[in-house]
This record gives C-alpha cells, sequence and structure tokens, in this order.
C-alpha cells in the first residue's frame, strides 16, 4: 500500500482515518499533519498514525486536504514544492474548485472528493471529480480509497454542490430530524434513553428498507400509512408546517452556499 497523508485531522479528516484504517490500511502507512498538536497527539493515540511535518506529508502518493475551505489554498501553496512528482492532491474542502487547486499546486494531479462522515463506519457516500491532470490510475486511486469505507461516483464538477446538498451534508439533516424525534417521544412520556433507542433503529431499519427492497421512498412511505390511520395524522402535521418545502429550500440553500464558497 503507497503513503496516505491527511492534512487537517478534524472530524471528517479522523472519520476517514477511522475508517481507512478499520478497512485495513494499515496505520504505518498513514501519516497526519494538523495545526493543534494536542489535537495531532490524540489522534495518533487514538489510531496508531504518525504526525509529520507539512513538507514530509506533501511527500506521500496521496495527500488528502481535510481543513476547512479558506485554508486550503495557503495550505496547498505551502506544500506545492514538498509535492512528489507522482502526488495525488485529494481535496475534500467544500467549495474549493479544480481551478483554485490547480492554481495553487501547477502541474499537478488533482481529485476532488466529497465524502460525509458515516465513512466512520465503512458507510459513507463520497462523489469524486477528476482534474485534468489526473491519470485513470489516481481516479481508481481514489475509487478504492472511498470504496473502502462506503460508496462512492465519479460525477462533474457541476454537480459537486448538489451532490453536497445531499450526502455531504445530508447527514447532518438525519440527525435533526433524529434529534427533533427524539424530542417528541420525550414530550410523549418516554425517557430520553427510551426515544433514542427507539428512533435510532426506527432509522437504521427505514434506511435498509430503501437500500435493499427496490421500493421508492414514496413506496415505502405509503407502505406505513394506513388509511385515515396514525401515520396519515402525522404526515398531515409535517405538510402543515411545510416541512418538505424547507427540505427543499434547505437543499437549496446548501447548494448555494456551496457555489459562493467556491467563488472565494
Ligand atoms: N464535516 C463534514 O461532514 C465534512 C467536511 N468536509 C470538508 O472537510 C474539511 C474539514 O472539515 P471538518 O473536518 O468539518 O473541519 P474541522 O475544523 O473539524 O477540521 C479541520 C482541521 O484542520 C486543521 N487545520 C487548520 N489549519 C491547518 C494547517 N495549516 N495544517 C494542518 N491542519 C490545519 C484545523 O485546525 P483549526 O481548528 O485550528 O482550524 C482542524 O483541526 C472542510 O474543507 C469541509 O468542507 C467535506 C465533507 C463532509
Ligand atoms: O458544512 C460543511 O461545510 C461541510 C461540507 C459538507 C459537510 N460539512
Amino acid at each position: 500500500m503507497s503513503r496516505l497523508a491527511v492534512i487537517g485531522a478534524g472530524a471528517m479528516g479522523e472519520a476517514l482515518i477511522a475508517g481507512w484504517l478499520a478497512s485495513g490500511i494499515p496505520s504505518s502507512d498513514v501519516v497526519i499533519v494538523d495545526a493543534h498538536e494536542p489535537r495531532v497527539r490524540e489522534i495518533e493515540e487514538r489510531h496508531g498514525v504518525t504526525g509529520v511535518s507539512l513538507d514530509e506529508a506533501a511527500q506521500a502518493d496521496t495527500v488528502v486536504l481535510a481543513v476547512k475551505p479558506h485554508q486550503v489554498d495557503g495550505i496547498l501553496r505551502a506544500a506545492a514544492d514538498s509535492l512528489g512528482e507522482s502526488s495525488l492532491v485529494v481535496s475534500i474542502a467544500a467549495g474549493v474548485t479544480l481551478a483554485q487547486l490547480q492554481g495553487a499546486a501547477p502541474g499537478r494531479a488533482v481529485v476532488r472528493v466529497m465524502p460525509n462522515t458515516p465513512a466512520l463506519v465503512g458507510k459513507g457516500m463520497a462523489g469524486i471529480v477528476r482534474g485534468e491532470r489526473a491519470t485513470d490510475e489516481h481516479v481508481a486511486r481514489v475509487r478504492g480509497l472511498m470504496g473502502a469505507v462506503g460508496k462512492a461516483v465519479v460525477i462533474d464538477e457541476g454537480h459537486l454542490d448538489a451532490l453536497t446538498a445531499l450526502s455531504g451534508s445530508g447527514p447532518a439533516y438525519v440527525f435533526y430530524v433524529a434529534e427533533a424525534m427524539i424530542e417528541g417521544g420525550v414530550h410523549q412520556g418516554l425517557t430520553r434513553a427510551e426515544a433514542t433507542e427507539l428512533v435510532t433503529q426506527t432509522l437504521v431499519g427505514s434506511a435498509a428498507m430503501l437500500a435493499e427492497t427496490g421500493k421508492s421512498a414514496t413506496q415505502l412511505r405509503e407502505m406505513v400509512t394506513s388509511p385515515a390511520g396514525t401515520t396519515a395524522a402525522a404526515l398531515r402535521a409535517l405538510d402543515d408546517h411545510g416541512v418538505r418545502a424547507a427540505f427543499l429550500d434547505a437543499i437549496e440553500a446548501c447548494r448555494n452556499r456551496g457555489l459562493e464558497m467556491g467563488k472565494g
């Protein structure tokens, strides 16, 4: 296995590291860089990977940029001279375009990836965008890495902000719904622990039905909704509160924010 560097060991960087190690990538093949020394020590202790300098990380075969979007340009410029001849730069930063990445690392092979935090448990969903200097081998390498922690699709850059609005940010919407459902259960007299168990297993079971039955979300919702029954009463309340429209607006706002971030 070739050497893998993760620059920025925050929430998403750590989720990827944990997922990759669980998939069988040896910890000795993974190096990290983070601005905070205590964070480096924490990740080293938790995962057995090694903290190194930016220059050393830049020499890895695959260099994953997992810092905040506004930090990408400066860090990539600082690392550019140390990148190995055949190093592949993979940016997971929302909104940072291939053109911007290529401008910071001229002549280098660059790929954009939009992962999501379920990579931590091997259930991630990632979008991959190929830069003009990336070869078939580079794309296959990134597919392999992202496939090791979930599913991966190759898409056009023009669709990456829309993908971000569904799968990149999507886990937050699901957790938001989970929080609200748990709160609803507590309001009805259940303990928080009871409500959490009921909601968690309901989400797990519902996601498995979507993934495994081949039925659409609409068909699966209809299976639950008995005529004039309890579910219909609940869905009526959701419609009265405009929840469906709120999701449409949320997804549009997310995509627009990605586009805005890409303009610098
Ligand atoms: N969180 C998510 O679900 C997803 C995030 N992403 C993308 O991943 C990237 C990281 O997001 P997230 O993990 O949430 O953010 P975090 O802030 O949790 O992680 C970024 C980490 O990089 C560190 N860092 C900052 N500057 C440097 C530097 N010069 N060298 C090394 N490390 C540095 C940060 O330190 P400090 O706090 O001091 O800045 C922080 O620890 C973003 O670009 C985001 O768009 C993509 C998909 C999903
Ligand atoms: O909130 C963000 O900007 C990042 C990108 C996708 C998920 N989290």
